[in-house]
């Protein structure tokens, strides 16, 4: 058995629908409006549950868990995130950390332009940070006799860091990943010098003056020094990776060459890829290669964002037995 930590914050989303983007003092009709359970995080197990049942019959078996802040325990906002994930969810919450004086959960407005396909994200979050104490208690017990991988969103940078060093310490065969994702948090790469396998986001990769994923991604090879694969993702464009100490970097488009797709809901599809690279790397460690993972999981998100929210998104790619994905990916040299 494998557990799977995934460590980041819950958020209800509220996405308005626009035809485009609109200017600053100006009104606006949106065409819609929806509220949803986000987070990366749970974004994240929201789409791998779905690969998880899936393949039920896998030999490698993975337990997933979700460590979150969440309002108080007993009331509306935390259930609406568990019943969010469904009565036969095989996610375990019983790790949250609940902050008994909030009734409320961390929220998110999202604009979603139809012209461009862009989401643009206003965040409020006054719930209180997890600490590395916190950290410590939830993840107690888990490590010991199964194998296990903890994912962290990298939200407090210098928090995460300790967490990251105690479990180097606590349990040395943990393997962790971290995302980096907001541009203006500091001390993300200091994380990702620490981390296994690192994931970065466009915008990050953009606000630190690289022009493309490989630029950005052979650039920080130098700084996450200890990892083994580092991905970045890159919009309409699909995603890289780059694996190390060989170098070998991959380049996966998103569409295969004249293929248009409908985009309806960019919102999460950062957190679809790493489901699906989460996916690849605990369920398929040995039989897909590391192209083969990183096909997969651009496929995914690529299927994500031609529908609505999450459901069906890991059924859909898996509808065909589960045994990859029919993407090129090519070697960049
Ligand atoms: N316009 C698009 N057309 C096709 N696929 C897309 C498009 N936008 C995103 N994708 C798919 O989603 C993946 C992740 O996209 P992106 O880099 O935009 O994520 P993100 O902005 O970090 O998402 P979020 O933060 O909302 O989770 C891409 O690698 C691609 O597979
Ligand atoms: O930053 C938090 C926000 O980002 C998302 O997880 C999408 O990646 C939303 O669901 C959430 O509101």
């Amino acid at each position: 058995m494998l557990n799977l930590v995934c460590v980041g914050a819950c958020y209800l989303d509220t996405i308005l629908s626009v035809p485009r983007f609109p200017e600053e003092d100006s009104k606006l009709r949106a065409t819609s409006l929806s509220v949803r359970r986000g987070g990366n995080c749970p974004n994240s197990l929201e789409v791998l549950q779905q690969l998880l049942k899936a393949q039920e019959q896998q030999s490698h078996k993975v337990r997933p868990y979700l460590i979150s802040c969440l309002p108080s325990e007993e009331g509306p906002a935390s259930a609406r995130v568990k019943d969010s994930f469904g009565p036969d969810s095989p996610v375990d919450f019983t790790r949250c950390i609940y902050r008994e004086q909030h009734d409320q959960p961390a929220s998110s407005y999202i604009i979603r332009s139809e012209a461009t396909g862009t989401r643009t994200l206003v965040n409020y979050n006054d719930l209180p940070e997890m600490s590395v104490h916190e950290f410590q208690a939830a993840i107690e017990g888990l490590g010991r006799q199964d194998d296990m991988w903890v994912h962290f969103e990298g939200r407090i940078p210098e928090t995460t860091l300790r967490c990251i060093q105690y479990l180097r310490q606590a349990l040395p065969k943990a393997s962790i990943s971290v995302e980096v994702e907001k541009p203006d948090r500091e001390g993300l790469q200091e994380l990702a010098a620490e981390a296994d396998v690192v994931f970065y986001s466009k915008s990050w990769a953009e606000s630190n003056g690289y022009k493309s994923a490989h630029e950005c991604l052979m650039a920080q090879s130098e700084v996450a020094r200890r990892a083994s694969l580092l991905l970045c993702t890159w919009g309409a464009e699909g995603a890289a990776s780059l694996s190390l100490p060989s170098k070998r970097s991959v380049s996966c488009p998103a569409l295969r060459p004249g293929q248009t797709v409908r985009v309806v809901d960019t919102v999460g599809a950062g957190d679809t890829f790493i489901a699906g690279m989460l996916y690849g790397l605990l369920c398929h460690q040995d039989d897909w290669d590391a192209d083969t993972k990183v096909r997969f999981a651009v496929q995914l998100a690529t299927s994500k964002v031609q529908v609505e929210g999450f459901g069906g998104v890991g059924t859909h790619v898996m509808g065909d037995g589960g045994d990859g994905p029919d993407q090129k990916a090519t070697p960049v040299s």
